[in-house]
């Protein structure tokens, strides 16, 4: 369809008003030189202008140049009568008015001009006023007839754009009658809905309906008082026609908003002759709402309800059952050894484990429970209807059992075990909180009795452990809300005089509790799987700090830390250390990692194999507890550590010189293998003293300084702290 120019529907005023006093140009054509001098002076107005010329061939000539509004014609011309010229005139389709000036007597003359076309006759001789009334009427005539031309022509454009509008407007356009059918309807019908517009024509509009919305609709339009009299806007779903010819089903309806107008009657009654309809199709909106509220309340990888789904769902169900005086259970399902198949096998193989784990669990419920995953490797049960403490006993029994087969991942069968706890309402809870709480407490006493197992919840036990998951949930998120820090305690060597090296300790600078030690939350970070996450912000910030130290000038200073033996479960722990040591430019051998005698003698990760790549990767590996543990000779062996620390509890007993036959050993040993040697723990001056004539050089402990914050720390790089004077 062409588009129509959009041109304004009313024109200017003076397009469309006659104006005699206009711009207009009169054309004498006449072989009387004399008239053709006078007729200019006796007609003149303002705005007029006037040629003239002598015969037919040149007022054509002039008139292919030059457009008129009116020609005074004389009849008789030299070359060929006026009508030749009113002939030429119609033949060339010209707008320009004509009175025909004859001197001709017979009334013939006269019609044959008006009939090829002139707008008036004037017989020779006439009076002069008689030609002016002539000139004037001609030309408020055809000034009127151009006004008129001119509105037609804007109507046409008008209602072609406004039809074109209508008609190709992408949203469904419509009218309905008083009783609610179809009396117009453009063709956008046909590609929304696959209707011929001519089928839908005086039908009921409430046809289109789909049956959920229909008595809505029904009420809206066809109530008693007939069509609304008021503006509306609703939502509903629309039917769309059954494609037989292509085969193809496709949505059976879409979602439209529908504004509905009503026309009111002419006579300005209160009653609507029918309604002005546009739909706008939603359904794409209306799929992407749908997804997005599904995303907010759907676990992504199991598409489980997520953890705020379960709680309006729990929600719900307690206020139903207080309203029956009914009872419910809550569940909480922890996946034992999760971290480990994550860790072992990789994420992609930790997310297969946990879809197989949530389809053979939702498999195993009832349409009415909720299964939901709140995150990591925690699921949640909610069973509405439970008469008594058995019904949630046989449920926990059956998810223990449908999880007993192996589950198949790419690297081979898993057994997977789960803890359960149960909590009871109303006996352990009456909020979705508490009870969640109390499952939760349960589920973790499982987890401290050797997992694999359910429990209820046990009031007795509660306090203790909910301090326990209080301190848990508070760990998680310590890392990103920075409530983390890094002390430092320096390593000095008597002989040289200096700090020789920093230990970084782990602090959690707690908003409630202040500052907290690593024995209070390092166990619980272990226990919850978070103390992946603490240790590479641990290597990150101790790294980033011996980079700035050895930028200030103390470039043979070595940082110490901790690592956690669930850090060496992790299948990536060397890449870990060796890529942050490289992202800050650091010598490997500066960094000395501390691992436990207790780590070696289990070895359940290969951790053996691990400190031997450490070693390969230049980096300095050292003994924490030495001596604390048996057979610590054989593990040497094993474990090609380059330090051995002194466990506190030897210097805590040494009493004088050489008295010590441990330390004396130790100190042999390290002689022998040719490792570092490091005294921890040495308080007083005595142990000083003891330690040197023991060839124990380098030392750490409250004696020299207490672990303090980077600033603090670094003074006793320029100043060793005064223990050491
Ligand atoms: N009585 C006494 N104690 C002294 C003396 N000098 C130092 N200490 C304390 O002894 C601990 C030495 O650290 P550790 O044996 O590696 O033992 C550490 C280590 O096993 C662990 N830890 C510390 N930081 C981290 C860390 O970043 N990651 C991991 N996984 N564990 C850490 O927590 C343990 C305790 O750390 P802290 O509470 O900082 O306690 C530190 C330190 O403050 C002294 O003269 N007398």
């Amino acid at each position: 369809m062409v588009i129509p120019g959009e041109q304004p529907f009313f024109g200017t005023a003076s397009e469309v008003r006659p104006d005699p006093e206009l711009a207009c140009r009169i054309l004498v054509v006449d072989d009387d030189a004399s008239l053709r001098r006078t007729l200019p002076h006796v007609l003149a107005r303002s705005g007029r202008s006037f040629d003239d010329c002598g015969s037919v061939a040149a007022a054509i000539a002039l008139l292919q140049h030059q457009h008129y509004d009116l020609i005074l014609l004389d009849y008789r011309l030299p070359d060929a009568t006026g009508l030749a010229l009113l002939d030429w005139l119609s033949e060339n389709q010209r707008e320009e008015a004509v009175i025909m000036i004859s001197g001709e007597d017979a009334i013939d003359a006269a019609i044959g001009a008006l009939r090829r076309g002139a707008d008036d006759y004037v017989r020779k001789p006439y009076h002069v006023a008689q030609l002016q009334r002539a000139v004037e009427g001609t030309l408020h005539k055809t000034s009127l007839e151009r006004a008129n031309r001119a509105m037609s022509q804007r109507l046409r454009a008008s209602e072609r754009l406004h039809r074109y509008l209508v008609e190709s407007s992408p949203d469904l356009i419509f009218t309905l009658d008083a009783e609610g059918c179809f009396n117009y309807i453009n063709p956008r019908v046909q590609a929304l809905l696959g209707y011929e517009r001519s089928a839908l024509m005086r039908s009921p509009f409430v046809s289109l309906v789909m049956p959920e919305d229909m008595e809505r609709m029904r009420s809206l339009l066809l109530s008693p008082r007939g069509i609304p009299t008021e503006s509306f806007n609703v939502e509903l779903r629309l039917r769309r026609a059954v494609d037989d010819k292509s085969g193809q089903d496709g949505p059976e309806s879409i979602t439209v908003s529908l504004t509905g107008i009503p026309m009111m009657g002419r006579e300005g009654g209160r009653q609507a002759s029918g309604l002005y309809g546009v739909a706008r199709d939603i359904s794409e909106r209306k799929r992407a709402e749908e997804i997005i509220s599904f995303q907010a309340y759907h676990d992504q990888l199991t598409r489980l309800p997520n953890r705020v789904l379960f709680k309006d769902r729990l929600e719900l169900a307690i206020a139903q059952a207080q309203r029956r005086s009914g009872s419910l259970a809550v569940m909480f399902v922890d996946v034992d050894r999760f971290k480990l198949v994550n860790d072992t096998f990789g994420h992609a193989e930790g997310d297969t484990l946990l879809r197989g784990i949530a389809e053979r669990l939702s498999a195993t419920l009832r349409r009415g429970d909720t299964l939901a995953r709140l995150g990591g490797d925690e699921f949640t049960v909610l069973l509405p209807d439970v008469a008594q403490p058995e019904d949630a006993e046989t449920i926990a029994r059956k998810i223990l059992e449908v999880l007993a087969p192996p589950f198949r991942l790419s690297h081979g069968d898993f057994r997977a075990t789960v803890s359960l706890g149960i909590a009871l309402f109303p006996r352990d809870g009456n909020d979705a909180e508490e009870l969640t709480r109390a499952a939760d407490i349960a589920m973790y006493q499982v987890k401290r009795s050797g997992k694999n197992g359910f429990r209820f919840f046990d009031p007795d036990l509660n306090s203790h452990y909910r301090e326990r998951i209080a301190l848990e949930n508070d760990l998680r998120g310590a890392v990103e809300r920075g409530e983390l820090e890094l002390h430092y305690q320096p390593q000095i060597s008597l002989h040289r005089q200096r700090v020789v090296g920093m230990e970084a300790l782990l602090r959690w600078n707690h908003p409630v509790h202040g500052m907290v030690g690593p024995a209070a939350f390092v166990p619980v970070a272990e226990e919850a799987g978070l103390i992946g996450d603490i240790s590479r912000w641990v290597l990150e910030q101790a790294c980033r700090q011996l980079a700035d130290w050895r930028e200030a000038g103390h470039d043979e200073l070595r940082m110490s830390l901790n690592l956690s033996p669930h850090d060496f479960d992790s299948a990536d722990v060397v890449g870990m250390v060796t890529d942050c040591v490289s992202r800050h430019g650091l010598p490997p051998s500066q960094l000395e990692l501390e691992i436990t005698e207790s780590m070696m003698m289990q070895d359940a990760a290969g951790v053996a194999a691990k400190v031997r790549q450490l070693r390969e990767a230049g980096l300095s590996v050292a003994i924490d507890d030495f001596g604390t543990g048996y057979s610590a000779l054989a593990y040497l062996q094993k474990f090609p550590v380059s330090t051995l620390k002194i466990d506190r509890s030897f210097v805590r007993d040494l009493e004088g010189p050489a008295t010590n036959p441990i330390i004396s050993a130790i100190t042999g040993i390290a002689r022998g293998f040719g490792l570092q040697l490091i005294a921890e723990g040495v308080e007083r001056a005595e142990q000083v003293e003891t330690l040197r004539t023991l060839g124990c050089d380098v030392m750490q402990g409250y004696f020299f300084a207490r672990p303090a914050p980077a600033a603090e720390a670094g003074g006793w790089l320029r100043a060793v702290p005064c223990g050491a004077c």
